[in-house]
């Protein structure tokens, strides 16, 4: 049996921790067979191999009788670089639970654990049910609702330096103004009206207008701003700061982007460009 979890890219903007995009990069999961300890094989060289791993760690939260299993990990989602490498291990995680220990969890069930162990639903929402979803934590509980589909396709710029969440959200203030906190929701609020009425004439440019946290971040990702201008000048729909960075999101037409990665090789930008597109499947598990 093999679990397979999208990737996702988080904010869009000013979404920040509501808005998140799943996308077509994926952590697969095979459950091989029972073993008298818990063992995960894979090629990273910085994540743990035996419980403590954070999938069989989540698994346990939710199932500590689980019997342990011999697993094997791949995954081309880059770890600490702003594309939900947390987040899809956690969801693998729920999900390993779910099959291993029978649960017949609901879609709903696991976006609940998935979002109180993550905090916040931006990753974990799109990595379970694919698609864009917007979600927040209201009353004890979370709300997730899936938005139209973009689009576009994807060209996500990875530098090769990681970017831990922790650290990127402790560049953040401590607090913002009414003044400011009223027309950074504001920005996002209409971004949200135009996802859903598809008014792609206007959701580039408030995709561009964040006020919570792009700009305390720039500094460490001084990519940002240079991709932004060239993506405009390639005709792009926007740039985004993806997750916490440093990965750098642009969202364009399929045939823009030969030309987009051009410029950025023009501009002395030559990191990995991903070309990817929204994933709408969300977690799936293949017998
Ligand atoms: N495939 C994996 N298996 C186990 N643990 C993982 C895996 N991928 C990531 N992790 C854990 O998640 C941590 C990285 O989480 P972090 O939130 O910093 O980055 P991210 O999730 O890639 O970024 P973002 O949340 O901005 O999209 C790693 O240090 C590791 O502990
Ligand atoms: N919304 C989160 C995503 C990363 O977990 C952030 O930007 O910090």
């Amino acid at each position: 049996m093999q679990i397979k979890v999208p990737a996702s890219s988080a904010n869009l903007g000013p979404g920040f921790d509501s808005i998140g995009m799943a996308v077509s990069l994926y952590l697969t999961l095979d459950v091989l067979e029972p073993s008298d300890e818990w063992v995960i094989d894979h090629d990273f060289d910085d994540l743990p191999h035996d419980q403590s791993n954070m999938i069989i760690d989540t698994a346990l939260k939710i199932k500590a009788d689980l019997p342990p299993h011999h697993l094997k990990m791949q995954s081309a989602i880059p770890v600490a670089h702003g594309l939900g490498s947390s987040s899809s291990a956690i969801v693998a995680g729920i999900e390993l639970a779910n099959v291993l220990g029978k649960l017949q969890l609901s879609n709903d069930e696991k976006v609940a654990i998935a979002c109180e162990i993550e905090g916040h639903p931006d990753n974990v929402t799109p990595a379970i049910l694919g698609g864009l979803v917007i979600g927040t934590n209201v009353n004890g509980h979370f709300d997730a609702i899936q938005a139209p589909l973009l689009p576009y396709a994807l060209a996500a710029y990875v530098p090769s330096y990681n970017l831990k969440t922790a650290d990127a959200r402790a560049a953040l203030p401590a607090s913002l103004t009414l003044k400011q906190a009223t027309h950074g929701s504001a920005i996002a609020n209409v971004l949200v009206a135009g996802l859903f009425a598809n008014r792609y004439d206007l959701v580039g440019e408030l995709m561009e207008a964040d006020e919570f946290h792009e700009q305390p971040r720039a500094k460490l990702v001084p990519e940002l701003a240079k991709i932004r201008e060239i993506g405009h000048e390639a005709g792009a729909l926007a740039t985004y700061l993806s997750g916490a960075g440093p990965t750098v999101m642009t969202i364009i037409d399929k045939q823009g982007i030969p030309r987009f990665k051009q410029l950025l090789l023009q501009a002395g930008l030559s990191d990995p460009l991903l070309e990817i597109e929204p994933d709408t499947e969300g977690v799936q598990v293949v017998d």
